[in-house]
This record gives structure tokens, C-alpha cells and sequence, in this order.
């Protein structure tokens, strides 16, 4: 463990990644990137594509948009655009240590670890916690802000 709780190996920083959509920031997600970052010396996120947001609603933001803004979070030293086709491209090139899986992310750990292995890619799966609410009325979903906004604006 470094100094920042962090664990290092002594020689090459280590690096973790996570990964997701970070449409309309929220405490759920600085909390899943500050887990993250505990697997790693250094935390690079993949921002998915809007095209590959299939399993919900169209993001609002734009992808460039939604990467900035995450890689603005004082846990991340690096976001990264998704690649449109082939989600183990990013991972290639970062070649991480450790994959941080969202608490509720549909991909499931050991398909992820197979899809590593068979790519020869050398790299552990972890799964995250969710962060429990702070107080009441915490909105901690990036849909049921929408859902807000819609109900309140709409
Ligand atoms: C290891 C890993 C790498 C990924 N890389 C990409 C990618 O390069 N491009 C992309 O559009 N989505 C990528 N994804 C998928 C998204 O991050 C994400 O799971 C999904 O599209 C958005 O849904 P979510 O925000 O509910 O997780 C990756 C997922 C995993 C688990
Ligand atoms: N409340 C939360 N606690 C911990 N992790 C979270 C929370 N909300 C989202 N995450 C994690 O952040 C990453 C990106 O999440 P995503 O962009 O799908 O946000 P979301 O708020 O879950 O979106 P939606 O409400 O549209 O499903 C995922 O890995 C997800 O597991």
C-alpha cells in the first residue's frame, strides 16, 4: 500500500480500470471511482459510447462530454473514450492490472475474465460495492435524476 492507501508493487505503478456510462454525475459514481482507485496506483475509466448504451435510455451528454467531466474526479487520472465495437481495444492499450466492476454492471466476472484470458490479456476482475445513501432523498441513479427533472420540468 502507498501513503494514499493505494497498492503498489514497488516497481511499475499498478493500474485499475473501471467503466461505465457517467451520464449526469452523482454521489453513486464518485463513490464507485474512489473504490476503483484503491485496486491501483493509478485509475483509468472507459466511457462507454452512447451507441453501445443499449440496455437503457440514450445518454443525454455526449461521449466526449461525459469523458471530460469524469476525468475531472479527483480519484481518476485518466478517462478514456469507449471504442465503438470492441470493448477489450481500450483495455489493450491501458493494460490494467485489475477491471473494477460496477456494483449493479450487467457484464458478469468470470465471462469478463474468460474474454481476458482467451485475448491473452493478464488482468484481474473485481466487483464494487454501492454506496448507501447519505441522507434522505439522495439521488443516487442517473435515471431517476431524469425522472426528477422530468416530474419537476417537465
Ligand atoms: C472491461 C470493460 C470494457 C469496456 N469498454 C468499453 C468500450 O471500449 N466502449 C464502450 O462503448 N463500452 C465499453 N464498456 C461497456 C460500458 O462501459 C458499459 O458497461 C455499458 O455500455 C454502459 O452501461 P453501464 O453504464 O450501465 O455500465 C466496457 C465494459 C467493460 C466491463
Ligand atoms: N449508487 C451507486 N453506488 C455505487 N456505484 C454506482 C452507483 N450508481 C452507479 N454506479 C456505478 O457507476 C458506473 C456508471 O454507472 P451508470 O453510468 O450506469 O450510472 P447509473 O446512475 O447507474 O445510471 P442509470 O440510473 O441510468 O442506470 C457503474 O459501474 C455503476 O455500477
Amino acid at each position: 500500500m502507498s501513503g494514499d492507501g493505494r497498492e503498489t508493487t514497488g516497481g511499475e505503478p499498478t493500474r485499475a480500470v473501471a467503466q461505465g456510462t457517467f451520464d449526469l454525475l452523482h454521489p453513486g459514481h464518485v463513490h464507485y471511482l474512489r473504490e476503483a482507485a484503491d485496486h491501483g496506483d493509478e485509475l483509468h475509466v472507459i466511457v462507454a459510447r452512447s451507441s453501445n448504451v443499449s440496455h437503457k435510455e440514450d445518454p443525454v451528454l455526449p461521449a466526449r462530454q461525459r469523458r471530460d467531466v469524469v476525468g475531472a474526479i479527483d480519484a481518476v487520472d485518466e478517462a478514456h473514450l469507449g471504442h465503438e465495437s470492441d470493448i477489450f481495444v481500450p483495455i489493450e492499450r491501458i493494460d490494467p492490472d485489475v477491471i473494477v466492476l460496477g456494483y449493479d454492471q450487467h457484464h458478469d466476472e468470470d465471462a469478463v475474465a474468460a474474454a481476458l484470458d482467451d485475448r491473452g490479456i493478464d488482468c484481474d476482475v473485481a466487483r464494487a460495492g454501492p454506496r448507501e445513501p447519505k441522507y434522505e432523498d439522495e439521488l443516487l441513479s442517473t435515471g431517476r435524476i431524469v425522472d426528477r427533472i422530468l416530474e419537476r420540468r417537465g
